[in-house]
């Protein structure tokens, strides 16, 4: 894979127990700075793709190479043990350097209580865990940052800040992004794969 590549899936087959196929010669390359929306009808294969992506699925078909990746999903509560304080699952993953001073500076865009961070995870609302996980997400410095439908739980105004802090981020990194909000993969993409169309020409 070139160096400015971060994800490059080539001619990708996959169906579940050889059912239905979900992909069909599926291809698709993402360079740093890019976001990509994947948007399509509920059961298309949204999810799929990222289980692909994060190789907790086998394709039958094709290839997929991915470069350092950070995944934040739509159900905080899924992304963190329930027993252990936040800032604690925070400093398993990520690297120790300058990491109080970038916390910081990070909360503060994510208009996050730092305090939030000495709790466990149930001790919190939705949206503030969600806002937690992204946190963490941003501090592991991924290179491709899958996003599934992450800003959901979040009311507007706080979605569209975080929305604005991960577009920042694409100095850094690429995204691929699920939503079903087609104005907002019109508003923030690069580049949006329906695979409700997808499936038409299969
Ligand atoms: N573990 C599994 N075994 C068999 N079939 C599965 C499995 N997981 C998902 N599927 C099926 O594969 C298809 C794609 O599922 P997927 O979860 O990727 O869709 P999605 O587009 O993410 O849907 P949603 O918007 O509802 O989250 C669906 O028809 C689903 O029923």
């Amino acid at each position: 894979m070139s160096d400015s590549l971060v994800l490059s899936i080539k001619n990708l087959d996959f169906s579940y127990n050889n059912k239905k196929m979900i992909y069909k010669d599926f291809s698709l390359n993402l360079k740093k700075g890019e976001l990509v929306c994947i948007v399509g009808e509920s059961g298309k294969g949204k999810s799929t793709l990222f289980e692909l992506i994060c190789n907790n699925l086998k394709p039958q078909k094709g290839t997929i190479e991915v470069k350092k990746v950070s995944s934040i999903f739509q159900d905080p509560y899924s992304s963190f043990h329930p027993s252990f304080k936040i800032l604690e699952q925070i400093k398993d993953v990520v690297d120790k350097k300058n990491l109080d001073d970038e916390i910081t500076k990070l909360c503060s865009e994510l208009t996050l209580d730092k305090k939030l961070l000495e709790k466990k995870p149930h001790e919190l609302s939705g949206g503030q865990l969600q806002r937690c996980s992204i946190l963490r997400s941003l501090l592991m410095k991924p290179e491709l940052l899958l996003v599934d439908e992450a800003t959901s739980a979040l009311d507007n105004i706080i979605a569209l800040e975080v929305m604005k802090l991960l577009i920042k981020y694409l100095d850094n990194c690429a995204i691929l992004l699920i939503t079903h909000d087609i104005s907002l993969a019109k508003w923030c993409a690069d580049k949006i794969i329906d695979l409700n169309r997808l499936y038409d020409e299969k």
